[in-house]
């Protein structure tokens, strides 16, 4: 459930249309709604009532700053997995305590940074980024709190280049792996092992995956006890899908009850890692119409906004819904929606059907919210687009549109 919608045949979002958004921010413009992010940081987050549990939003999903004071100022922890990201997160005023650092190739810069803000802990995916760590955190006389990822090789059943927990991925360790590191961890002077975690893929579509991977992390954690380490914490990571096309994800509500029911043996702190299923459908893209042209083989359908703009479709081949900002009726056709950018693999849709579209129509592009602007570019120096964020009836330029000067600001005059 989201709050873009259409009234009297014109799409909105929350209060205020996107035809007025457009005449004062112009297009391709990345539009957030405020109430939806907050409906769906608060459908997650109160599905894990009655456990102990922090969820903490995945920063690369939407690192807007304005989009993390808000879920911050709801409570939200962050998961990160750079630098950037945890200065992002510190600007915010998300509380330290509440970062959880992920990814497998950690810099000693970025080791140092996340120790010296007192973050909750690292999850660590390898023994050398342990043995980093330790060495860090030794230099700077303090304790540095880990997770070990655990790889489960679990088959997440989502797009190959996203799922994150089989064997064949670089994420995590493997069992055994682990339980050497687990082993080392303990005899490491300045690492404190509290938690064990997983991330098994993203855009998860069923509860089963999860489900099968928390069986195998308990188990693990069973073995574990013989250690005797104190692990208080159980990170399952993000990955809960949700709808583009047709797909039916579980309700958080339905996952929540899931994971609890898995772990209510147990007395650990539940850590979510949930990017896309707060984020995703809380934003459109809004595009201009700039041609439509016909081919003896294909219509194309080309606008404004491109790949280096919304790079899914090109990168996954990802579905996003594609509708006209004024509703249009009339005989359906079909055809590419297509950018400016000199690639074939510049594309939001392909063999879409459509209203009949023409030159300034303008279309909102659906699901936009999560790994949107995130993974933007400059690509054929092209400025990236503005983001705004709305709330109610007022809409706020959450990231002013790049222009020219933005494109060559890092670059010197060599000659
Ligand atoms: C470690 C980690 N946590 C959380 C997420 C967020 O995933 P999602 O947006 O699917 O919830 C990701 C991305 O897949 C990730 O790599
Ligand atoms: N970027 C991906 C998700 C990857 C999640 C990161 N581990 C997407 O757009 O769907």
């Amino acid at each position: 459930m989201n709050f873009f919608e259409y009234r009297n045949g014109e799409l909105y979002a929350e209060d205020i249309s996107i035809k007025e958004l457009v005449q004062e921010f112009d297009t391709p413009l990345y539009v957030y709604s405020a109430k939806t992010l907050r409906r769906h940081y608060e459908a997650f987050d109160s599905a894990f009532e009655g456990t102990r549990h922090m969820t903490c939003f995945s920063v690369k999903a939407n690192s807007n700053i304005c989009v993390l004071k808000l879920l911050g100022q709801m409570g939200a922890g962050v998961d990160i997995v750079s630098g950037g990201e945890l200065f992002r997160a510190l600007k915010a005023g998300i509380d330290p305590q509440k970062i959880v650092y992920s990814g497998v190739g950690k810099r000693e810069h970025e080791i140092r940074e996340a120790l010296l803000s007192n973050i909750l802990m690292f999850n660590v995916e390898s023994r050398q980024e342990l043995e980093r760590i330790n060495q860090v955190a030794s230099e700077m006389e303090v304790q540095a709190r880990i997770s070990l990822r655990i790889n489960p090789d679990v088959d997440p059943q989502t797009h190959p280049y996203i799922s994150t927990g089989l064997k064949k991925n670089k994420f995590g360790l493997e069992l055994e792996q682990a339980w050497e590191s687990y082993k080392l961890a303990r005899e490491l002077s300045n690492i404190e092992p509290v938690g064990i975690d997983c991330h098994i893929g993203s855009q998860l579509t069923s509860v089963e995956p999860f489900l099968e991977a928390l069986e195998r992390i308990k188990s693990f954690y069973g073995r574990l006890q013989e250690l005797g380490l104190d692990i208080k914490y159980l990170d399952l990571g993000g990955g809960l899908g949700i709808t583009y096309d047709q797909e039916e994800p579980p309700h958080p509500a339905e996952f929540g009850r899931a994971v609890k029911e898995s772990l209510k043996d147990t007395d650990l702190t539940l850590i979510l890692e949930p990017g896309r299923v707060i984020a995703g459908n809380a934003g459109i893209m809004v595009t201009r119409v700039l041609y439509t042209k016909g081919t003896p083989s294909k219509n194309f359908v080309i606008v404004d906004a491109a790949m280096n703009d919304l790079m899914r479709p090109s990168l996954y081949g990802s579905y996003h819904r594609i509708e006209p900002v004024q509703e249009k009726s009339g005989r359906l056709y079909t055809a590419d929606v297509v950018g400016p950018i000199c690639e074939t693999g510049d594309f939001l849709a392909q063999g879409r059907e459509l209203p009949r579209l023409e030159q300034d129509d303008l279309l909102a592009v659906h699901s936009a919210g999560a790994y949107g602007f995130t993974m933007a570019s400059q690509y054929n120096s092209r400025p990236r687009p503005a983001e705004v964020l709305v709330d109610n009836d007022q809409a706020v330029l959450a990231r002013r549109r790049e222009v020219y000067f933005d494109l060559l600001q890092l670059e010197e005059q060599c000659f």
